[in-house]
């Protein structure tokens, strides 16, 4: 497991990272997301000891991570940082070599993670020559040509038609399903709600929550009900305690505490038919929008103290799991 424990920087006095902790499980793929500027490079930069923390830990199973194991750490930047006019098979199996693999094992190691990433056809052409999502496949390739064992992608899905996106997701999972801490950041919730299955998410440098998608679901932003019925249900707007979303002939989505629900349930029955009825959990986008919004609401000086024990929380019930 990768851990952060109360990360701290700044860039020239103005902080930006505040007591940043959070955890990615190994076999787990593990989305941060956040928006513009909310602190995800700096984070992963840190984890990868090219950026050093003013203070705090990163932990790798327990342990500091140490130089010589960042030398199992795969990074994609986000910056994409690759040769444009060599040649894409050439240029992944340098950094095989790189990585100290000798000539044919770089090689072979090249063309097999090519065609995973269906690349194959265009592992003799100049990198410049690709599209810019076949430049991004390649830029996974070099994340990925020596197996690390934690490895963190800046924006890896970023714009990848669907077809690439499923494509690269298998590659992760593989990696992920091997024993690798797989960490990505992505503006996208709703590539990040499909594909991750734990999350983090980080606002102006603070980490706002973290979890495991479902209970990320269960524990925030406001559950709601759906009902279905075979008779109209526009009198679920009557029901005291009730305030309906969206309602268009059988259907009514509305908000509720679960008594509530219940009553509106029984009245459903005693109407008529019900053909569906079942608590609608949050999207992520609903999440990120409810714990952002807490947080812009609270008076400034508030802000470190409950953020950091909000965080430590979480980081509490991820090790009790
Ligand atoms: N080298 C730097 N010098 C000064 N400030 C920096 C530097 N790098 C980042 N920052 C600032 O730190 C904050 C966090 O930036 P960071 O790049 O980590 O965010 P991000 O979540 O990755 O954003 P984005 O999604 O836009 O890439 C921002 O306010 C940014 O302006």
């Amino acid at each position: 497991m990768l851990e952060l424990d109360s990360v701290c920087r700044s860039y020239s006095g103005r902080q930006v990272l505040h007591d940043v902790s959070f955890s990615a499980r190994r076999g787990k793929l593990t989305g941060f997301v956040g928006g513009n500027g909310a602190g995800k490079t700096t984070t992963m930069r840190i984890v990868l000891g090219v950026l050093d923390a003013d203070s705090g830990d990163v932990r790798l199973d327990g342990s500091p991570v140490a130089p010589t194991s960042r030398g199992r750490f795969g990074y994609m930047p986000e910056e994409r940082g690759l040769y444009p006019k060599m040649r894409v098979a050439d240029q992944i199996s340098y950094l095989a070599r790189l990585h100290g693999f000798d000539r044919r094992e770089a090689r072979r190691r090249a063309e097999a993670l090519l065609a995973r990433l269906d690349l194959t056809e265009r592992a003799g052409d100049p990198l410049e020559s690709l599209s810019l999502g076949n430049q991004q496949r390649v830029q996974i390739a070099a994340a990925l040509i020596h197996d690390p064992d934690v490895l963190i992608l800046d924006e890896p899905f970023s714009g990848l038609d669907p077809m690439a996106v499923d494509v690269v997701l298998s590659v992760l999972t593989e990696q992920a399903e091997a024993g690798a801490v797989v960490l990505f950041s992505s503006h996208q919730l709703d590539v990040v709600e499909r594909l991750c299955d734990d999350l983090v998410i980080i606002g102006a440098g603070r980490i706002l929550a973290a979890g495991g998608r479902e209970e990320l679901r269960e524990r925030h932003g406001t559950r709601r009900y759906e009902l279905i019925t075979e008779a109209d249900a526009g009198w679920v707007r009557d029901v005291t305690g009730v305030e309906v979303d969206e309602s268009a002939a059988g259907r009514a989505l509305f908000r509720a505490d679960p008594d509530t629900a219940q009553q509106v349930l029984h009245r459903a029955v005693q109407r008529g038919a019900v053909l569906h009825f079942a608590p609608v959990l949050p999207s992520l986008s609903e999440i990120f929008k409810d714990v952002a919004g807490r947080v812009d609401e609270r008076p400034a000086a508030q802000t470190t103290a409950q953020t950091t024990a909000q965080a430590t929380r979480q980081l509490e019930k991820e090790n009790v799991r």
